[in-house]
């Protein structure tokens, strides 16, 4: 019996002795793991047949979908090309809970679309709230909207920002990776503004003209994401009502856009949108709302000038400066301020306190006043947002940012031989769709060539390609062409994929916060997902550290014979 990743923290039965590996026990019913799986896959997975009885084949990332608390449809696996084995995608399972939150549509098919096969998505029911969309005071329109997308019940932190928003708090949102943290704020801005807003009595936004929401986030990536969230919900007819304005793309062209569709709502990066600002050419002084997704980043040393003049200027009448008498408080008025990230220093605590109006700390199941947290003095840093705190709070932003679905495991490799312990891993684990995370950019095509030299489809996406490039590279790897994608720190933010069954660490990450990034690019929306981190010998404590910090385990392993060997700790150490 092999067994599937999902199942290895509830289910451990035995240690075998002399390999230290652990023998894993199976409480799922032997109907969901039957047949058309057994046929799929291949020897890949967790070692330890000799005590759990064979249920006819081996379970691997393919069976992370499978949980017994909802009951599947099945339907046949897509094979993901360039796998040395055609295998199941994760994904191609119907899910029909209370709610049906689950009848989600991947963002993206991630198999070739000439299979002509409609998946859905599994994700977990436990991390949608009992509310409806419509008890959280939603609009009919925008509701209607929301349900035409297959997005029928709130997650928990949606059902929690929500309300909070719409009673004008300022507010910092934290939540961990992938549980919906773009509509929780999207939704209550929509409900505001635009065509599917709440109608209103004395309706004064014919007054109103220009921008009324600005969201900011650190990557292209990030921004064009967000600028497809909003596009979905709004519909194709008012797709013209929300604007990129990132780095990279034709800046004049952007301002034309501005200038002829009039939208109310820009999405960008901090650089390009105080260029047009300052060049005159984005009016956001009666901007209503100011989003900073990923706000630990975004308030880092590296976007401070840019980030200063978005601050001072969205929301802010014309007329008023840093002089006048209220000063900053006669902006706080202007706008709402949205801070968001699954991390949440001190230091945004602190800025968020200073520049908010009654600001509030909300998570998915706690909505608390920021004046009553107990924030540390800041140690003055010039670095970013994070390292001006003590490293205790670089910590302490990183914890409680992983979703529980994920399991994390590390590995020793000679330098030289990582890329082959990455080939023994994808195929242990049976992964389908991967993201190999390094720190620099130079060595990522290295690997990419390796990884195809061994029969494994892969690509590299990082800043030093052009804005089309990177778009393309993404969407090819949604898209299912490519089986790993290899990236670096760009790829860690808010990247959603949600066919992302597996992270490699290929360098170590810097610290338990990038760590907490680049794991949350897999687990989306309570998805089962794994993250593999493979150092070298003498960098192992600093895992082990990490894992202290971020409070989750990660558990020594190998990979050999095709399959996960997880190691009891003492054999390492
Ligand atoms: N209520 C919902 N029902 C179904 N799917 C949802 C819902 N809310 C969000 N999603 C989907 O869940 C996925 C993750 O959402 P999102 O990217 O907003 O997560 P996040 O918390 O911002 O993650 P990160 O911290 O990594 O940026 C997206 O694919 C999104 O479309």
């Amino acid at each position: 019996m092999r067994l599937s990743i999902g199942q290895v923290h509830r289910n451990v039965l035995a240690l075998a002795s002399s390999r230290s590996c652990f023998v894993l026990g199976d409480r799922l019913s032997f109907r969901m793991l039957s047949q058309p799986r057994a046929a799929g896959l291949h020897q890949s997975a967790w070692r330890g047949s000799q005590i759990v009885e064979d249920r006819g084949g081996p379970l691997t990332l393919a069976s992370l979908e499978v949980q017994s608390r909802v009951e599947y449809g099945k339907k046949e696996k897509t094979p993901r090309s360039g796998g040395m084995k055609p295998s199941s995608r994760a994904s191609s399972l119907n899910v029909k809970p209370k709610f049906s939150p689950l009848n989600v549509k991947p963002a993206k098919s991630a198999s070739p679309k000439s299979s002509g096969i409609k998946k859905t998505l599994k994700v977990d029911e436990a991390l949608f709230s009992a509310k409806s969309f419509e008890e959280l005071g939603l609009p009919p329109l925008l509701v209607d909207r929301l349900n035409k997308e297959g997005l029928t019940a709130p997650t928990e932190v949606q059902s929690a920002a929500i309300p909070i928003i719409a009673q004008k708090h300022d507010v910092v949102i934290q939540s961990y990776t992938g549980s919906g943290k773009t509509l929780a704020y999207l939704l209550p801005i929509l409900s505001e503004i635009g065509p599917l807003k709440r109608p209103m009595e004395h309706d004064s936004s014919e007054k109103r003209s220009g921008v009324e929401a600005v969201i900011v986030a650190p990557s292209r990536e990030l921004g064009m994401q967000i600028v497809r969230e909003v596009e979905k919900i709004l519909g194709p007819g008012d797709k013209r009502l929300v604007q990129q304005l990132v780095g990279g793309a034709n800046r004049s062209r952007q301002e034309e856009a501005l200038k002829k569709n009039k939208p109310i709502i820009v999405v960008g990066t901090p650089g390009r949108i105080s260029e047009i600002s300052a060049a005159g050419k984005l009016h956001t002084h009666a901007c209503r709302f100011l989003v900073l997704d990923e706000v630990d980043q975004l308030l880092s040393f590296n976007y401070r000038e840019d980030m200063h003049r978005i601050l001072e200027h969205v929301g802010r009448k014309s007329g008023t400066t840093s002089r006048d008498i209220l000063g900053p408080l006669a902006r706080r008025s202007e706008r709402q301020t949205i801070l968001v990230s699954a991390t949440i220093p001190f230091s945004v605590i602190r800025a968020a306190r200073s520049w908010g109006h009654d600001p509030v700390l909300v998570r998915a199941k706690s909505v608390v006043p920021l004046d009553s947290i107990t924030v540390p003095r800041p140690v003055l840093s010039h670095t970013d947002a994070n390292s001006s705190s003590p490293s205790s709070s670089v910590n302490q932003a990183a914890v409680g940012s992983l979703p529980p679905s994920l399991e994390h495991f590390y590995c020793t490799a000679k330098a030289q031989h990582k890329v082959d312990t990455l080939r023994r891993c994808i195929h242990a684990l049976d992964a389908q769709t991967v993201i190999a995370f390094m720190n620099n950019t130079k060595p990522l095509k290295d690997v990419v060539f390796k990884l195809e030299a061994r029969g494994i489809k892969a690509t590299e996406l990082h800043g030093d390609l052009g804005k089309l490039a990177r778009s393309t590279v993404l969407k090819k790897f949604k898209d299912g062409e490519f089986r790993v994608l290899v990236t670096n720190e760009l790829s860690a933010r808010g990247l959603d994929v949600p066919e992302c069954d597996l992270v490699v660490n290929l360098d170590l990450p810097t610290d338990s916060t990038h760590y907490a990034h680049r794991a949350g690019r897999t687990g989306r929306l309570g998805r089962k997902g794994i993250v593999v981190t493979i150092c070298e010998e003498n960098e192992a404590f600093v895992v082990r550290k990490m894992r202290k910090q971020l409070a989750v385990p990660i558990k020594p392993c190998e990979f050999t014979e095709g399959e996960l060997v997880v190691h009891k700790e003492e054999d390492v150490e």
